[in-house]
Formats: C-alpha cells, structure tokens, sequence
C-alpha cells in the first residue's frame, strides 16, 4: 500500500530528526534550541555539519509542507496576503531597537516589559506589546509572561551588540562598524533610504510596473518599481553616486557584507582554487563595493595580489574603511583600489581571475552582456571567471525541466520525494532575492541554463558549478573561462 503524503512527510522529519541527533551527539554540538539566543556558530552543528545542515533542512521544508497542506487553505494563504504586515512590525522592532534592550536587560528569560521599550522610544506600550506579540507568533523574540518580552535564537540575529545608550545618542551610525552586519542587511532590505519605507512601497509597485505598457516589458534599470517609486530617472547606482547618499553608501556596504555572511564564513574562498594560483597571481575583484570579498581574500591569501575596482564614490568610501580594517595592505600595493565603470573596457589586462559577486544578478541581460563582453579582450588564455550568484531552480520536478538544464542541474541540490524538489520556501533565499532584484533593479537571478547561454553569448565557457557546503538559496558560484 502506498505511504499517503502526510505519512511520508512525517517519515521524513522522524528520520532527519534522529539523523539531526546522532550528529549533535558524535559532534558534541547543541541541538537546536528557540528559546537560546547565545548559541554561536560554533557550537551550532546546523552551521558547521554537512550531515546536520541537509537534515535540518529537510526537516524545515517537510515541516513547511505539512503546514501547506494541513493548514486551510484560506488561512494559509491569508498569512501570505499579510506578509507585509508581519515585515512592519519587524521594522518597528528594528528601529526601536527591541532586541538590544532585550539584550541588555540581563540574563534570559526574564525578559523587559514592553513598556520599557516603548518609553525609551516615546512610543505606546500596548501597541508595541502586540506588534512584538505578532511576532512572537512566528517564534521571533519570546513573551516569557504576558507583555514580557525575551529575545530568543532568531531575535538575536537583529543584535547589533551596541550599548543601548549608543544606539539611542547616535541612531545614525547604528550599523557603522558592526562585526556582525546582519542587522544592517535586515535593516536595508526594508527600510531604506531616509527612513521612509521605499523598498516595501517599492513592491507594492510591481503590479503597477509589470502593467505599464512600457515600463513592463523594459530591460532598463530605471523601469523597475524602486526608480518608479523613488522617482528618479539615473540609474540607482548613478543616484547613489551623489554626495548627498553617502550616508546610505555606508549601510549599503555593510548591508552586502551582511548578505554575504548569510552563508557559511568563507564561501569566496571555496569558490576557487586560489592556493592554486601563483604568487603575485592578481585577482580583479570587479564592482567590488568595499572589498568585503576581497578582504576574506587577502587575509586568507596573502601570496595574491588584488584589484578592486567600483564606481569613484565607492572607491573612496571603501580606502577609508580599510586604512582601519587591515592597516598597511593597501600601502604595499598588495590590494589596490581603482575607480572603473564596468561597462568600459577593463584596464587590467594581467587578472588570473576575474570575479563578480553580486553583480550580474543586478542587471539584465542587456546589461550584464555589455559587463561580461568586456573581459575576453582583457583575459590571458588561462583566465578564470569567477561569478558568484544564486542559481536558480525550477520548482517543478527535475524530470520536467530542459534536458540540457537537467544536465547542468546535475551538481544542484534536490530535496527527496514528496518534497518540492527546490525544497520549498525552506531555501527560498534565491527566489527572494529574485523578486528583489526585479522590484529594485529590473533584474534577476537565473537559472543555470540561462547563465550558460548568457557567459556563452559573451565569450565565456561555463566549466564548473562549484557547490558549497551549507550554503543556503542555491547560492552557487560558477568558474568560466574564455572561449
Ligand atoms: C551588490 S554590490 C556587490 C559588491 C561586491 N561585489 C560584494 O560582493 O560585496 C554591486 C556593486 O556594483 C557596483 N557598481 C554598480 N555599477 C557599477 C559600474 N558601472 N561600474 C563599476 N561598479 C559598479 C556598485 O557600486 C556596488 O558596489
């Protein structure tokens, strides 16, 4: 007799659950625990073990299918329809820094009365009660009794681990210096610039741009919701380029570093066989903001040589940030950084490696064509290209999909049967950041069929899929090298 899919999906979760424990006993590592907002990386097995990282995973896609298909559907699509409601209430926790003082109101779990927060930030206390209530409901932060609130493991996440005094006398520069830069990603994605809600505005827009007889069938940059929103008609990079947003320049760097450590420590280092590069071998970190990238390189590759290059504004910004992060490295030439426009031809013609992170994904096609072509005029015969990018899947079984897309899919992770092959919206990472790119940039993430053809049409063999332990969203990065 065959398994019902409720039967199946359990089998599944009693079985990654036992496998989830043997790890965390042969590791010596914590189960996980919610109510736990101290448990580091370290001691997380589902951070550091392969084994425990796939079990949890499956546990959390079954878990989210069981709901999908046990819940009414009315109220589950409801919880959908409400999303963003969920994310305000998450930036009034932000803003009125709720988490750190949760922090600093000592050991767990007493907690602080939701009171407390709201008079430090002249706001109402019953009102911030159920927002944090809200959330609660989601298992971020935890009311430990009524109106009491204790952070708990994905409350900690938004800790800028600042002094509350700080953050309330110099609101300003709440995300300058973090080492963990978390909560500038949470707090960009939502709430920048200026205050005012525009990437959510930005969103709400979409149905409006895809409808637009123009704007919708675009590949400008400047046809996306965010410009429509913000009413601006320079490309956002230009815009940002001004003086005046320098500000919103510095959340932003901190923002991608943020991004960045959303998978595991390293995963630039993975992406290539840097030891395997000769010393002196240069690197051309291209549209390489700050050099959060480069940074994990040159400490980790000290025989490298290292070119970043942005746009002038960035460059400059990003000088500053080092002179204090890695002293002396910039002054002997080890990493330099240099001012290019990327759809220019590229000035370095000596690169061992060519990397784009978090570049392609914030253009279309059009545009990250005019980007990759630049590179073979510049590339030796033993030039690697290194783009490091989601990877999309279909959310289809993988037997539906092109067969040359099967082929390339074959590294690709595949949750097993009756999971969504994609493991649903428990690695959904790639398709949010997706729906991101399309609302702010007119762009997207692809699929490894569309990169093939894409790096293929400009001169560029996609060699390897490279896969990285851990890493979450179908986060992939791609070697290449010249045709
Ligand atoms: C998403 S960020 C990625 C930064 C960096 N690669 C990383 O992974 O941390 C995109 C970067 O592209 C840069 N950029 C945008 N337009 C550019 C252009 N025309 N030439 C050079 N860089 C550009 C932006 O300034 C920004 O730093």
């Amino acid at each position: 007799m065959s398994l019902s899919t409720l039967t199946q999906l359990s089998n599944l979760i009693s079985q990654s659950v036992a496998t989830l424990e043997r790890v965390a006993v042969e590791t010596n590592t914590s189960l996980p625990d919610l109510d736990n907002p101290l448990l580091s990386d370290e001691s997380d097995a589902l951070r550091i073990n392969a084994v425990a990282i796939e079990a949890a995973r499956v546990i959390a896609a079954a878990g989210r299918q069981l709901a999908a298909l046990t819940m009414r559907p009315k109220d589950y699509v409801f919880e959908v329809v409400f999303g963003a409601h969920l994310a305000a209430s998450l930036r009034v926790c932000i803003e009125s820094n709720a988490t750190e003082m949760l922090r600093a109101a000592g050991p767990e779990p007493q907690g602080l009365h939701a009171n407390k927060i709201a008079e430090e930030n002249n706001m109402d206390g019953d009102k911030l009660a159920r927002i944090m209530r809200h959330l609660a409901t989601y298992h971020i932060y935890r009311e430990v009794k009524p109106n009491t609130f204790a952070n708990n493991r994905l409350s900690a996440t938004l800790d800028t681990h600042k002094p509350v005094s700080e953050l309330f006398s110099d609101p300003d520069n709440k995300y300058t210096g973090l080492t963990e830069a978390f909560p500038a990603a949470a707090a960009w994605t939502r709430f920048t610039p200026g205050r005012i809600n525009l990437w959510a505005k930005s969103a709400c827009n979409l149905w409006d741009t895809l409808k637009d007889p123009k704007a919708g069938f675009s590949n400008e940059i400047i046809d996306s919701p965010f410009h429509r929103t913000l009413g601006i008609d320079v490309p956002f990079h230009r815009w940002f380029e001004d003086p005046a947003q320098h500000k919103l320049r510095d959340l932003f760097g901190i923002a991608i570093k943020g991004f960045a450590e959303m998978n595991p420590p390293g995963t630039i280092l993975d992406a290539f066989p840097w030891t395997s590069l000769q010393e002196d071998s240069v690197v051309v970190d291209i549209g390489g903001g700050i050099g959060a990238a480069a940074l994990q390189l040159a400490r980790a590759h000290p025989h490298l040589r290292i070119v970043v290059q942005d746009l002038p504004g960035v460059v400059a910004d990003a000088q500053k940030l080092w002179e204090t992060q890695y002293a002396g490295v910039l002054q002997s030439g080890r990493v330099i950084f240099q001012g290019h426009d990327f759809f220019q031809p590229q000035p370095s013609q000596e690169a061992s490696v060519f990397l784009l992170r978090y570049i392609v994904h914030n253009w279309s096609d059009t545009y990250a064509q005019k980007i990759l072509m630049h590179l073979p005029a510049a590339a030796t015969p033993s030039t690697a290209l290194v783009v490091v990018d989601h990877v999309l899947p279909y959310a289809c079984p993988p037997t539906a999909v092109p067969s040359d897309v099967q082929a390339l899919s074959a590294s690709l992770d595949t949750a097993p049967p009756p999971l969504l092959p994609n493991y649903g919206s428990a690695n959904a990472l790639g398709h949010l950041l997706d729906s991101c790119m399309l609302v702010s940039l007119n762009a997207q993430e692809r699929n490894i069929g569309h990169l093939q053809r894409l790096l293929g049409s400009c001169g560029w063999r996609l060699e390897e899929v490279v896969r990285i332990e851990g890493a979450s969203g179908y986060y992939y990065p791609l070697r290449a090298v010249p045709v």
